[in-house]
């Protein structure tokens, strides 16, 4: 674990965004993206995938027929993507630690809420087999399908909506964000709320700079340096 030297605060709601922190389905988004470039004869990197994470659809289609310069419309492309999703996501699982993590939160009557970039369709894909576990949340916010979420991350416009949705609308500083991704890091940095980032492996160390705390999975997370209850040894 590595925390950065900063003054840590006592936090009352926590906001969590789901691909890659709740869910496991960062890996289905490479094989499908992947799947799509083998016709171009092209290599999806992590360096491009570090700027398509935490990206609205459409946003994320325009981006990546320009780097990889595909002879499609960003709309083509995101169709071909919609089918590989379809596909692929239903199968999800859960991160390690999520459940026990968000059963915690629960159980200690902490308000806790979901800001996914994913819009509503994208969300009820991945969601179905874990209708139980997404009903612990007080709400879920679907950014691209959220007409007050007006721009993806890094843009802080979803954490700061999510935030004004639980009924006592804490401020910025009251709020602490779970994110992998360092589009979402500076979101939830720029919407003023502390982070704990769960990087995936192949992050480098430059990109996780910006976050509070830096853990390996969700088991570890140091919830009490926030002021929250200690998560259980398992
Ligand atoms: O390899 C990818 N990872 C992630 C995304 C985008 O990032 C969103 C997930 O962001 P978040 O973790 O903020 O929910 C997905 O819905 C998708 O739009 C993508 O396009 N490609
Ligand atoms: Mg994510």
């Amino acid at each position: 674990m590595t925390t950065a030297c900063r003054n840590l605060k006592k936090v009352t709601h926590v906001l969590f965004d789901m691909d890659g922190v709740l869910l496991d389905t960062e890996t289905l988004y490479t094989q499908a993206t992947q799947n799509i470039l083998d016709n171009y004869g092209k290599k999806f990197s992590w360096e491009v995938k570090m700027q398509l994470m935490g990206l609205h659809g459409h946003e994320m289609a325009k981006k990546l027929v320009e780097i990889y310069e595909l002879p499609l419309s960003p709309s083509e492309y995101y169709s071909l993507a919609l089918k590989q999703y379809s596909a692929l996501m239903p199968s999800c699982e859960l991160m390690p630690g999520a459940r026990h993590l968000v059963t915690h939160l629960k159980t200690h009557k902490i308000p806790i809420a979901v800001a996914t970039s994913s819009s509503r369709e994208s969300y009820d894909l991945k969601t179905k087999d874990h209708k139980e576990f997404f009903c612990m949340f007080d709400h879920i916010v679907t950014g691209a399908s959220d007409p007050e979420v007006k721009q993806g991350k890094p843009s802080p416009d979803i954490f700061l909506v999510c935030a004004s949705r639980f009924p006592d609308s804490p401020c910025s500083e009251k709020c602490l964000v779970f994110e992998d991704a360092p589009n979402g890091v500076l979101a939830a940095v720029r919407a003023g709320m502390q982070v704990i980032m769960v990087p995936d492996e192949n992050i480098p160390p430059e990109h996780t700079k910006e976050a509070h705390v830096v853990i390996k999975n969700l088991e570890e997370a140091p919830i009490e340096y926030f002021g929250l209850p200690p998560l259980k040894k398992l």
